[in-house]
């Protein structure tokens, strides 16, 4: 039977050669980048392009490590992810960096920006206003961190005394 458009493999365009943009190393005035991923054969939708899934999923995470290390406690849960504008896409093959800042503490959440550029072509792919954060007791409750700036060492760590002694 003879295939319809619909059900066929899509197929990457190649793009055109280009200069490789130069891209400031880890800064820039919104964020700073952190983590750096491959876009691989799994993480492409339908259209051949990367799956805004597979990216939301490496920011949530990217987002609760940050918010572990600021707030210092590791029952710290998302509560908000504001709107998720989709400016560009990338490619397989194509190495991407995400970049996060702290944009305000409040007494149990934090609340964070994102964003996310395509290392080869330049482009930003998303930008996310809000993220929030909250840090949780025991019972799953909010619960104030006491902390009201960013910390760029892991002093807030918490510690497990029966974890990494001698
Ligand atoms: C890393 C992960 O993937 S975690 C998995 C996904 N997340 C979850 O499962 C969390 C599920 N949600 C929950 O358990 C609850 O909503 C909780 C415990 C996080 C918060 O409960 P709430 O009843 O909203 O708590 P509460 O009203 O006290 O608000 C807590 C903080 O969140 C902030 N907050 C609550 N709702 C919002 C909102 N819509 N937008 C922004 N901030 C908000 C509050 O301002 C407060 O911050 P502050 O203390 O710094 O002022």
């Amino acid at each position: 039977m003879e295939r319809t458009d619909d059900a066929q493999t899509p197929t990457t365009t190649a793009r055109p050669p280009r200069a490789a943009p130069v891209l400031s190393h880890r800064e820039d005035a919104d964020v700073s980048y952190r983590t750096r991923k491959w876009v691989k054969p799994e993480d492409l939708n339908a259209n051949g392009t990367l799956f805004g899934g597979s990216l939301l999923r490496w920011i949530d995470e990217e987002a609760a490590i940050y918010a572990i290390i600021q707030l210092g406690n590791r029952r710290s849960v998302t509560k908000l992810i504001s709107e998720i504008n989709f400016l560009a896409s990338a490619e397989q093959g194509d190495m991407i960096e995400m970049g996060l800042r702290a944009v305000s503490f409040g007494r149990t959440s934090l609340t964070m920006r994102a964003k996310v550029r395509n290392i080869i072509t330049g482009e930003v792919i998303l930008t996310i206003d809000k993220i929030v954060f909250v840090s949780l007791d025991d019972d799953g409750n909010p619960k104030p961190h006491g902390y009201t700036d960013i910390t760029y060492d892991r002093d807030r760590l918490p510690r497990e005394p029966s974890r990494g002694a001698g």
